[in-house]
């Protein structure tokens, strides 16, 4: 349920209070049951669960600790990235790594958007190459996301762009080769509390590119764009997922599943 708190206004010096709705409750709200039925469904005793990064992935770490606790289940977690690393050692899960454990049962990870096709745009939070990495080592990948998320086709509603890791060195190269192709335009992602670019936690940075065909075949497009000399990996997750929740407002979670 929505929170509701009083906004002061004033009328000709009266003032004057109107309700207004919280809408971030009901977006966690959302987040927290798509992520706690991902869990329910798939987490299982003795399987190896890659953690994904972002905001949703906080609650099914949440989630999986509670179970692990609860039913005294064994979960080996394959990070993929160093906010998932950091949530599996606050909640003192069992960490692993693809050296010891290169196949995964399964990988809960968020998404930035979801089209139709079960199609992906990943690394809002920056972390694409290595969720790249976990969910291909993975008999099962599932997205958990809040309904702002679902899209019948990628950029109806995010509006920032598809996400590209590249070494530093190429970036102005690559940039104007996606550009040149593709069109659109392309920003390299600066960081919030630091001057200058984000850097990845493979020492990269991140390209976000705006495009503006929402009609591409982005495997295609993916697999052309991996191809430039520099470009590390693309937040473009194609026939990846297959499943995602979407929660609701009001808390109910909505389910699509693709045909790998
Ligand atoms: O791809 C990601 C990070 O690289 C995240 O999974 C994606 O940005 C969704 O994050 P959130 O759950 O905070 O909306």
């Amino acid at each position: 349920m929505c929170l509701i708190v009083n906004k002061c206004f004033s009328v000709r010096g009266i003032l004057k209070f109107r309700p207004v709705f919280l809408s971030t409750m009901s977006l966690e709200k959302a987040k927290q049951v798509a992520a706690y039925r991902a869990v329910d469904e798939f987490v299982t005793n003795n399987c190896v669960f890659g953690v994904g990064s972002g905001s949703t992935v906080v609650y099914a770490v949440q989630r999986l600790a509670e179970k692990v606790e609860t039913e005294n289940l064994k979960v080996t977690c394959i990070p993929t990235s160093f906010q998932a690393k950091q949530l599996i050692f606050k909640h003192n899960l069992t960490l692993g790594e693809l050296d010891t454990n290169p196949i995964l049962d399964v990988t809960i990870d968020g998404a930035d958007e979801v089209d139709a096709n079960m199609t992906l745009i990943k690394g809002g939070g920056g972390c694409l190459l290595q969720e790249k990495i976990v969910a291909s080592c993975s008999k099962i990948m599932i997205v958990i996301a809040d309904y702002t998320k679902d899209s019948k086709k990628l950029g109806e509603r995010y509006k920032k762009g598809i996400p590209i890791e590249v070494i530093p060195m190429a970036y102005v190269p690559i940039k104007n080769k996606i550009v040149s192709v593709y069109g659109g335009d392309i920003k390299l992602r600066s960081a919030v509390a630091k001057a200058g670019p984000v850097v990845t936690d493979n020492g990269n940075f991140i390209l976000d590119w705006l495009f503006t065909n929402q009609d591409l075949d982005w495997h295609n497009v993916s697999t052309a764009i991996k191809n430039i000399p520099g470009v590390v990996e693309t937040g473009l997750f194609v026939n990846m997922c297959h499943k995602a929740y979407f929660g609701q407002p009001e808390g109910i979670v909505i389910e699509r599943s693709a045909s790998l």
